[in-house]
């Protein structure tokens, strides 16, 4: 068990009129209700408080004039108390309070000193404290979409956002996209990074996206790494991404943190946490397509996509439409499914362990990983991956899906993967073959269920580090050009097909959905970069880390 660490400060302040035993060590501040009488007594409430120093968000001492000044916003405020005491010798430390469904609040207490000597004493020693945790942001670079969900990003930000970052003290600086792929181009570019300890996205998936791509890149162009070249080893981004959740579905901010809270997200980048993630890269024939770090989903989620974007004007309900129209076409497509299997690494897709907070599994293949890569530096002749460990399955796949992290939302709370990584250099590859619609229908609804998904004669899963697919009839780039050109009036037939179920032809192709783009092409070379960013999050908490924390005195 850990040591207690050492006492920095103990005094006896008091707390509205009641006087508290408060304590500052390194790791926690304490305050504890003095007790007149040491008798027991069994119905008084509880009087010990504790909150862990890395979850103060500021201390601020108290003016004169507080009492009567107007509060711009006092919605997360929770604590009003200041009213009628001398506001000289008194100071408010603002913290992070957990709620329910992993939200975080900020809350607040005033303690009252004697003197005006010990207020200060209280305020630079916490401040002293703060500013030794050298993980937290000082300077952030905002970008808001402002037509992301609901087109409340700029109002989301300032109303939320904003009046925190400014209370812990970060600088900002904020830019409003003009267009799509605004941000990407602008990181791309023109950003001064060097200035800036983080990048906040506020908007949903595909703004996270943007933002993902345009440090990535820049990250290897200023690093000497060709990103077009599918065997090099990309260079892990340095800047941390916070995501403030505005869009309309925001799975990536919900897989990371746990819920769907502006402010739970503002204060997950003030304390400053970190959360590895690893990064799927998609090239075809040499040729960078996208990163991925949730779903590429080829057959029924590539279906989905393509048929939902036809009815963007129905809004959120079009995915549902089009699931269901897509199940009952049924169609299945012909290919060749090559990956090399995650070796060494701990942790399999059937795990009942699921990746939360602190995961042990992320971390141990993540170090495993990185040490592989050093010894591949070194002796580059061994750097082969190809080195007969590939495995090779041809067949007809309603899906083919590549889950990097689990994929839960509020409408899959399992996820497609449950139990998938977020940071163990591997993606989990789900193989669908064809089978009736009864069974597909079996697997689609333990999704939802306490079933296991895999548990299924038509259904497999690998743990992989790297897969290609070729589609029948697409065995090459100029195959692929061949076979459009030849068999343009095929294709034509194919579309006539798809709107017509009763047809049982099925069409040649189907499309890439990747993290909610669709993609151009169809056969795709995939390489997982383990920990290739990093996010201000900590992954989803374990409902006792907290328990634990919020309660030390009864440590
Ligand atoms: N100023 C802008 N004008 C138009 N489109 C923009 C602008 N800024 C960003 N975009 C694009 O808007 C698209 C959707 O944005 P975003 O992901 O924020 O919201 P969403 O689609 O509603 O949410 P989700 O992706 O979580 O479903 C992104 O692909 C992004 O490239």
């Amino acid at each position: 068990m850990e040591r207690p660490s050492r006492q920095l400060l103990l005094s006896e302040l008091r707390i509205r009129n009641t006087a508290y035993d408060v304590s500052l060590s390194r790791s926690l501040l304490t305050w504890k209700r003095r007790v007149s009488s040491p008798v027991y007594h069994p119905f008084r409430p509880s009087v010990c408080h504790s909150v862990s120093v890395s979850e103060i968000i500021s201390v601020r001492e108290e003016e004169e004039e507080s009492s009567s000044r107007q509060r711009d916003d006092g919605s997360w405020k929770k604590i009003k108390e200041r009213e009628g005491k001398d506001c000289r010798q008194a100071f408010t430390v603002l913290y992070v309070e957990r709620s329910r469904q992993h939200r975080w609040r900020c809350a607040e207490v005033t303690f009252m000193c004697p003197d005006e000597a010990l207020c200060q004493r209280w305020v630079s020693i916490i401040r002293e404290q703060l500013n030794a945790i050298a993980s937290r942001p000082k300077r952030l670079l905002v970008y808001i979409n402002p037509y992301g969900g609901k087109r409340q990003g700029k109002h989301i930000y300032e109303q939320k956002v904003a009046p925190l970052f400014a209370q812990a003290g970060i600088s900002t600086h904020v830019i409003v996209t003009e267009y799509a792929n605004y941000a990407r181009d602008h990181l791309k570019t023109e950003a001064e990074l060097k200035t800036f300890d983080g990048v906040v996205c506020v908007g949903g998936d595909g703004m996270f996206s943007e933002i993902i791509h345009g440090l990535i890149w820049r990250t290897q162009i200023d690093g000497g790494v060709d990103p077009n070249c599918p065997e090099e080893s990309l260079l892990p981004c340095s800047l941390r991404i916070g995501i403030i959740p505005a869009g309309s579905t925001d799975c990536i901010c919900f897989a990371t943190v746990g819920t769907n809270d502006p402010v739970t997200s503002a204060l997950h980048i003030i304390v400053g946490d970190s959360q590895p993630m690893d990064v799927c890269s998609v090239h075809h024939n040499n040729t960078f397509l996208r990163y991925s770090v949730s779903l590429l989903g080829y057959g029924f989620y590539g279906d989905v996509l393509t048929d939902s974007e036809r009815k963007r004007w129905m809004g959120p309900a079009r995915y549902d439409l089009s699931g269901v129209k897509m199940f009952l076409t049924h169609h299945y497509y012909e290919g060749t499914v090559s990956y090399l299997p995650a070796r060494g690494i701990v942790g399999t897709p059937r795990d009942a362990a699921r990746c939360r907070s602190g995961c042990v599994v992320c971390q141990h293949n993540g170090q495993l990983l990185s040490e592989k890569a050093e010894r591949y530096k070194v002796d580059e002749a061994s750097d082969n991956e190809s080195d007969g460990e590939w495995r090779t399955i041809r067949g007809k796949f309603l899906a083919i899906n590549a889950a990097s992290m689990s994929c839960a939302c509020p409408r899959s709370p399992k996820g497609l993967s449950p139990a998938a990584h977020l940071a163990d250099g591997t993606t989990d590859l789900i193989l669908v073959r064809k089978c009736s619609r009864f069974n597909f229908l079996r697997h689609l609804l333990r999704h939802t269920s306490k079933d296991d998904q895999f548990d299924l004669t038509f259904v497999e899963v690998h743990r992989v580090r790297r897969f290609r697919f070729t589609p029948r009839h697409c065995q090459s780039d100029s195959d692929l050009e061949l076979d459009l050109q030849e068999h343009g009036k095929r294709q034509i037939f194919s579309q006539i097909c798809r709107d017509h179920p009763a047809c049982s032809c099925a069409p040649a192709y189907s499309s890439w959905n990747c993290d909610g783009e669709i993609l151009t092409h169809t056969a795709i070379d995939v390489r997982v970069h383990c920990q290739l960013i990093k996010l201000f999050a900590r992954g989803i908490e374990e409902p006792t880390v907290f328990e634990d924390l919020t309660n030390p005195c009864a440590i």
